[in-house]
C-alpha cells in the first residue's frame, strides 16, 4: 500500500513562556491508502488535537503534515481551504446537521456548495443514504430520525465529495450501545464499498477493534503502534 498521509515530528503547543503546555511531542505517524486507524489513550493525551491537524483544522507549532507527498500547510489559505474539502470528510461527535433540512438536502449541500446542479446532486446523495441503510429516510429531517441515523447521515454527508481520508472524532460517543453498534457497521461497509481510509479517535474498545490498526498516544507521544 503507498502512503497517503505522512505526520512528521508534529508538534503542538498552547500558551507561550512559562504558561505554554506541549500538548503533542514529535509524532511521526504513516497512513497508508485504505486503511483504517484507530487513535486511542486517555482523555487529554492529544488525540483530537493530532486529528485536527491532520485534517487541517489546526496547525501545528512544528512538523509537518504530507498529504499524498505535498506538504499541506505550506499552501495558502484558499489553497488549503479547497484541499481540505475536496480530501478530507469529518465526522464529530455532535452531527452538526442543518435541522431545516432533509436528510437528502444535508447529504446534497457540501456538492451544491461547490457548485454542482441541484439535479446532478440528488442521485450521488441519494446513493449515499442508500449505502448508510437509509434510503427509505431521505425526506426525513434530523429532528425526525434517531441519534444513530443522525450519524449515519453525517458520514454520508462526510463521503460524498469523494474525499480520500474521513477522519472521525468520537464518532459514537454520544450514543448507548446497540446505537453505536450501528454506526460502527455503517464506517466499517463504506470503507469496504469506498476503500476510503479511516482514522477514528475513539474510546469505545468495540470500535477500535473493528479497524485494521491501533495507534495509542499517552501524553502527546506515540508509544504503541
Ligand atoms: N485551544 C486550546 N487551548 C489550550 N489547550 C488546549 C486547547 N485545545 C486542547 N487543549 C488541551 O490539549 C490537551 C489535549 O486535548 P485533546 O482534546 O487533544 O485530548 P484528547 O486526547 O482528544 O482528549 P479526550 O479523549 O478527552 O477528547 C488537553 O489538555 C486540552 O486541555
Amino acid at each position: 500500500m503507498s502512503s497517503l498521509l505522512e505526520v512528521m515530528d508534529l508538534t503542538k503547543g498552547y500558551g507561550s513562556g512559562e504558561t505554554r503546555v506541549d500538548v503533542l511531542k514529535g509524532i511521526n505517524l504513516t497512513v497508508a491508502e485504505g486503511e483504517t486507524i484507530a487513535l486511542v489513550g486517555a482523555s487529554g493525551t492529544g488525540k483530537s488535537t493530532l486529528l485536527h491537524i491532520m485534517g487541517t483544522l489546526d496547525r501545528p507549532t512544528s512538523g509537518s503534515v504530507r498529504f499524498g507527498g505535498e506538504d499541506v500547510f505550506r499552501l495558502g489559505d484558499a489553497a488549503l481551504a479547497s484541499f481540505r474539502n475536496h480530501s478530507i470528510g469529518f465526522v464529530f461527535q455532535f452531527h452538526h446537521l442543518l435541522p431545516e433540512f432533509t436528510a437528502l438536502e444535508n447529504v446534497m449541500m457540501p456538492l451544491l456548495i461547490a457548485g454542482v446542479k441541484r439535479s446532478d446532486a440528488a442521485a450521488p446523495a441519494r446513493e449515499l443514504l442508500g449505502e448508510v441503510g437509509l434510503a427509505h429516510r431521505l425526506t426525513h429531517k434530523p429532528g425526525e430520525l434517531s441519534g444513530g441515523e443522525q450519524q449515519r447521515v453525517a458520514i454520508a454527508r462526510a463521503l460524498v465529495l469523494s474525499p480520500k481520508l474521513l477522519l472521525a472524532d468520537e464518532p459514537t460517543g454520544n450514543l448507548d450501545m446497540k446505537t453505536s453498534d450501528e454506526v460502527h457497521e455503517t464506517l466499517e461497509r463504506v470503507h469496504r464499498k469506498r476503500g476510503v481510509t479511516l482514522v477514528i479517535v475513539t474510546h469505545n474498545e468495540k470500535l477500535a477493534s473493528y479497524m485494521g490498526r491501533t495507534v495509542r498516544l499517552v501524553d502527546g507521544r506515540v508509544v504503541a503502534d
